[in-house]
């Protein structure tokens, strides 16, 4: 079973079901979920608690949770304030899968929550596909300055646009607009339009329909019906309607239908009041009936009641209202824009005019109202196209697929096991923790060495101790700067190997224990401004523990070579030096290239800790140094 996450910020699917102020993005994300489900998906939709009464987690229908968001006030708030709550959306996301089990892949609705899916993302690396629902480019081009989102959304929507591993496209001109405004990658735009349910939509019968409504049932109908803000061009239906009217000198009536409330009142939606005012002034006020908004199971009556469906916005990037008023077998005069011009095909379901063009509008509905064999024909034909191309069923197919895709490309880009020899592997895994620790290691690597040379400077030593492998490591170490590695004729550094002494460590481990032969060692040798490394590839041995809390105690510096996630050893070291690996061989191999490294930048700082002009010998081992001078001769070996 794949498991979905719908992530729609603003736009809950339970919404959907009340369906007064629901906008498109709710159903899509309801319809969606409820038909992924029936494929065999779990889907979960994240969406923002806003009301206090709502739980967490709701089992909504089978196989669909809703997820309640905790974020911002339990209560409605506009859409353009949310912005600043999604790195909490996020946060939430990311525990909640943490608890609950991780998904497959993430969905993002609307370019809030594709913010918070490209961050969890980057995060955990979930690959996720957005579908925008409206672009904020395409917004500002149509509504100026009376778009009231921040323009951080324009970058937002750029950087979604090139995360995300699919951009669902509602239509061709969406399509477009992501290609020509956001310079999307053609090869990562899928076009999935929106859909319709047959059983939510179907043709009534137009006379029982009308009868239902209390309407005329021969009067002719003309409806427009959705959500009231002036881009969706209602202003331009009523003038229209007007201009037909007339000119063909025909009855008929006009349905508003939408608004804030039931009830058709300026007072709580002032866009009632200026439409109002718009009938009036082109002397249709009683021919245009505005009903206030309605329960969405009542929709499908007035779309079936209607003889023409208007749908004229400015632009439109879907449009869900043509398509469910084709569902009921109604033939839709719509502006050629979005997705309208996608959905009505000019002459055959219906008529495209251009947007905010009552002429234009007015001519069409007049040739549609006065034919009644036409509007009969292309209502057919509308429900034709609608019920093969556009059901919620085949929106949720066509998803799967993408999903599907993106899922495989996404097990195409996980490594494949190599099937060259041992020694391939080891070379190749190598070379990757070292490209991995390489940017983290060098400034470690370069506080470490000066750490190291301060505590010379003031007269410290270093003690250094490791199990095992890094046991060898520490006394190779020592070795190094007791001895010498580059630089020839310098004085011996004080570099105790804590692992060297078998007597002791023996005789410790058999009587006393072997968690704390380091911390007695550090105890007996170590002062107040020496120096402690230890090395481990996990930070979890006891010993190497127990060695630097000992070393805390008494005032040494502490500095730590590990690996892994460095367990307790991470904490108590001053300078902990981290390889990306969980690999001990691989780790332990990084730590020896940064123990030579650090060996290097000490000899090069001891070297140079004094002025040029002093001879050589002088540098190399200056007056106050307690150890003797053993220069010369050197005697043959590798390292000369
Ligand atoms: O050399 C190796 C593995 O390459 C082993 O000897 C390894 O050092 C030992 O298992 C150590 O006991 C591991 O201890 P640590 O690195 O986790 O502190
Ligand atoms: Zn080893």
């Amino acid at each position: 079973m794949k498991r979905i996450a719908l992530i729609s910020e603003h736009a809950s699917p339970l919404a959907a079901l009340g369906g007064t102020d629901a906008g498109g993005q709710n159903v899509y994300v309801a319809q969606v979920a409820r038909h992924l489900a029936r494929l065999g998906y779990a889907v979960d939709v994240f969406t923002r608690r806003d009301a206090p009464h709502f739980p967490e987690v709701l089992e909504w229908v089978p196989g669909v949770r809703v997820v309640h968001v905790p974020v911002g006030p339990a209560a409605a708030i506009p859409k353009e304030d949310l912005l600043p709550l999604m790195a909490d959306f996020t946060r939430f996301m990311a525990a909640f899968m943490a608890r609950e089990g991780r998904y497959d892949l993430l969905h993002a609705n609307f370019w809030m929550s594709g913010l918070v899916a490209a961050d969890l993302k980057r995060l955990l690396g979930l690959p996720f596909v957005i579908t925008f629902h409206a672009l904020g480019k395409v917004r500002r081009l149509h509504q100026g300055e009376a778009d009231g989102f921040p323009d951080d959304r324009f970058a937002i929507e750029e950087r979604l646009v090139r995360e995300a591993d699919r951009v669902i496209a509602e239509c061709p001109q969406d399509e477009a607009d992501l290609r020509d405004l956001y310079a999307a990658d053609p090869a990562r735009i899928v076009t999935v339009p929106c859909g319709f349910d047959p059983d939510e939509f179907s043709p009534q019968g137009r006379r029982e329909a009308r009868e239902r409504l209390g309407l005329d049932p021969d009067e002719l109908t003309v409806l427009q019906l959705g959500r009231m803000v002036p881009r969706k061009g209602v202003d331009d239906a009523i003038r229209g309607f007007a201009r037909a009217v007339r000119e063909r000198g025909l009855s008929a009536r006009l349905l508003v239908v939408g608004g804030n409330s039931p009830d058709p009142d300026p007072a709580l939606t002032p866009e009632l009041g200026r439409l109002q005012g718009v009938a009036r002034e082109e002397g249709v006020a009683d021919r245009v009936i505005f009903t206030g908004s309605r329960d969405r199971a009542a929709l499908r009556d007035y779309y079936s009641a209607a003889d023409v469906f208007i749908s004229t916005p400015w632009y439109e990037p879907f449009g869900i209202t043509p398509l469910e008023a084709m569902a009921c077998g109604t033939p839709v005069l719509g502006a050629r824009v979005g997705g309208i011009q996608y959905t009505v095909m000019d002459g055959e379901t219906g008529y495209l005019v251009p947007p905010r063009d009552p002429d234009a509008l007015g001519k069409r509905l007049g040739d549609l109202l006065a034919d009644a064999p036409l509007r009969e024909q292309m209502g057919e034909a509308a429900l034709m196209r609608v019920r093969s191309h556009f059901t919620w069923e085949g929106v949720a197919r066509q998803l799967a697929g993408v999903y599907r895709e993106v899922e495989q490309e996404a097990e195409g880009a996980r490594p494949v096991p190599p099937a060259e020899s041992l020694v391939e592997r080891a070379f190749q895994s190598l070379m990757t923790t070292l490209t991995r620790s390489r940017r983290a290691l060098e400034p470690q690597i370069e506080a470490a060495a000066e750490a190291i040379t301060e505590c010379f400077e003031r007269g410290g030593k270093v003690l250094v101790c490791g199990n095992g492998g890094s046991a060898a490591d520490a006394q190779h170490f020592a070795a190094e700067l007791v001895g010498r590695f580059r630089i020839d004729g310098r004085r011996g550094l004080p570099v105790l190997a804590l692992t060297a002494d078998t007597a002791m460590l023996t005789a410790w481990s058999n009587d006393v224990g072997f968690d704390d032969v380091f911390a007695r060692q550090v105890e007996a040798f170590g002062c107040e401004g020496d120096l402690l490394l230890a090395i481990s590839t996990s930070g979890r041995s006891p010993n190497i523990v127990a060695a630097l809390q000992a070393a805390r105690a008494r005032g040494l510096t502490t500095v730590a070579l590990l690996g892994g996630r460095g367990g307790d050893a991470l904490a108590l070291a001053d300078l902990p030096l981290m390889v990306a690996s969980t690999d001990t061989p691989r780790i332990q191999e990084v730590h020896i290239l940064a123990l030579h490294l650090i060996c290097e930048l000490v000899e090069e700082q001891i070297s140079t800790a004094l002025p040029a002009h002093l001879p050589a010998a002088v540098r190399l081992n200056p007056p106050g140094a307690t150890s003797p001078l053993i220069s010369a001769p050197v005697r043959k070996g590798a390292n000369v």
